[in-house]
């Protein structure tokens, strides 16, 4: 699928080639040249367009790709075709469908570094970090392939020797709307799940990367999946509109940003599907004086530069409690201006580039104006050119951290979605709570505190889906992801068992 540049025309390589080409793949060479749709188990173009995009190598500035949106009559045919594949599907027992899901599971495992390779030059993000997200990946499919063969209705009793019982019934075709920062995690996310309950999926990635979604596509089908059951269509705004109000799709899965979604529960509200929407966060991250203070400073930078700080959870309100505020801000620096930016193919970078140069810009305007409404930048927060000229044209920033914000301002109150952490100090623990909580979002929160009654104690005060107690952007498949409040609202669990000492980001 992917061809060093100059190779374009040759025949796709073979399964056994495979690592040869990972091996070889670097920045800046790779083009992709086979359509970016999905329909009947083959990759396929659109029958109609409603629009082209191109899809970029975010370290390069390099267009890699250049595709045609799908328009209305493809996303029928899509629809069409996955309600076919539904028939087989759901009539499939439970193990049956545990299995290939499972052998979906071992494909993604043996090709991870190639999926993570893909996913960074699509993405940005290090391929130190793509390797996690293949890993929590196949760790997902395996995990409802495990709920699959267990899934049963009840059987319950009535007077006179009469019962009644209750059937687990599939939906039927589900759509599934991804963002752009967890391209291919996204993708399992949504359709795991729903295959193991014996769905169809019709999956829309992001514009910006459309790319990763097609090797799930495949995979699915050499494990085994009908022809039909997981198709991909691409596009932006007309294609998911295409997809949320047709007739024929049961519900709709979103993940992005809660304008989008909004729109997502109108038009899913026209046709009375079921929505599950995963938006955007503005989490608070708790640092009380008597934390472990290298932890606490890890925690922040787990919690804030992942995927250059493009996370939906990342705790950038870093409330800090006064007595350790000057100590907390010097080594948090000391650690941020540590962090290694650059290529993001080598091993040892920590930081790639952001995911396009109009994103980029509202990352710097957003530290512009925080320095406009009194911010101080400790470190960071302007244009970073990696001394690598072929990454002359990538969309690189230093991570910032800005300290002297109060809640009000832009900083503090909006999502930025890039590196940018916002220092504030607090005195009390009834104070924090109440500031943590004054936001319209919920998705996560943390806090760092030796003492673990008040650490149980704040997290169960906090209007947050996921609470982590010192640690942070930990995910694993086993806990529910979701939020509160515009968030959305899901299961709360609690994360405690790791700390950052285990899960060493610098
Ligand atoms: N809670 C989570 O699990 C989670 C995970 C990742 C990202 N996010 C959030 O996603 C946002 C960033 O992603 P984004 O910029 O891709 O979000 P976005 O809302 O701009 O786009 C998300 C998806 O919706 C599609 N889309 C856009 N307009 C549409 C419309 N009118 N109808 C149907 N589909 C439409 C896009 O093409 C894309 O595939 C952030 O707010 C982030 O916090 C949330
Ligand atoms: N590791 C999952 C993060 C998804 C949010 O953006």
């Amino acid at each position: 699928m992917f061809l060093r540049a100059g190779t374009a025309g040759l025949s796709p390589l073979r399964h056994t080639l495979r690592p040869v080409l990972v091996a070889a793949m670097s920045t800046g060479t790779f083009i992709v040249s086979q359509p970016l749709n999905y329909r009947s188990g083959a990759r396929l173009d659109p029958v109609d367009a409603s629009g082209t995009e191109k899809a970029l190598e975010p370290a390069t500035g390099r267009v890699i790709a250049t595709f045609t949106c799908s328009g209305e009559e493809e996303v029928n045919l899509a629809i069409q075709d996955a309600k076919a594949a539904f028939k087989i599907w759901s009539q499939k027992s439970g193990m049956e469908r545990c299995r290939i899901l499972l052998e979906a599971a071992r494909i993604i495992r043996d090709r991870k570094d190639e999926i993570a390779t893909v996913e960074t030059i699509n993405n940005g993000k290090s391929i130190f970090e793509a390797r996690w997200d293949i890993d929590t990946s196949w760790q997902c499919l395996e995990y409802y392939a495990g709920l699959a063969g267990s899934m049963a209705g009840e059987h319950i009793q009535l007077p006179g020797g009469s019962f009644g019982y209750t059937r687990r019934e599939p939906l039927g075709v589900c759509v599934g709307i991804g963002a752009w920062n967890y391209p291919f995690q996204i993708a399992c996310w949504k359709s795991a799940p729903a295959l193991a309950c014996g769905n169809a999926m019709v999956f829309k990635p992001s514009t910006f990367t459309p790319v990763s979604t097609l090797l799930l596509a495949e995979i699915y089908t050499e494990a085994g999946v009908p022809p039909g059951l997981f198709n991909v269509v691409q596009g932006g705004a007309a294609t998911g509109q295409f997809l949320c109000q047709h007739r024929d799709v049961a519900k709709v899965s979103f993940t992005g940003s809660v304008p989008t979604g909004s729109k997502i529960m109108e038009m899913s509200a026209k046709g009375i599907k079921p929505v599950t929407l995963e938006l955007g966060g503005k989490s608070p991250l708790i640092i009380f004086s008597d934390c472990d203070m290298k932890n606490a400073v890890k925690g922040a930078l787990m919690a804030n530069f992942l995927t250059q700080g493009e996370v939906c959870c990342n705790g950038t309100r870093v409330f800090v409690q006064k007595e350790i505020l000057d100590q907390f801000s010097e080594e948090v620096v000391k650690q941020t201006q540590r962090i290694k930016i650059g290529d993001p193919l080598l091993e040892d970078t920590r930081m790639g580039p952001l995911i396009n140069r109009p994103h980029l810009e509202r990352v710097l305007g957003f530290v512009k104006v925080a320095k406009e409404q009194g911010a101080k930048v400790l470190c960071g927060g302007d244009l970073y050119v990696p001394e690598d000229p072929k990454l002359k044209d990538g969309y690189y920033m230093r991570p910032c951290v800005l300290t002297n914000c109060r809640d009000d301002m832009t900083c503090v109150k909006e999502e930025i979605f890039g590196p940018v952490m916002s220092i504030l100090s607090f005195d009390t623990e009834a104070e924090v709570l109440e500031r943590a909580n004054d936001t319209t979002f919920g998705l996560a929160a943390g806090v760092f505190t030796r003492d673990i009654q008040r650490a149980h104690r704040v997290v169960a005060a906090l209007q947050a889906g996921m609470c982590f107690i010192n640690n942070y952007n930990v995910s694993p498949v086993e806990l529910p992801f979701g939020g509160y409040k515009k968030s959305e609202a899901l299961q709360k669990s609690l994360m405690c068992r790791l700390d950052c000492e285990q899960l060493t980001y610098i």
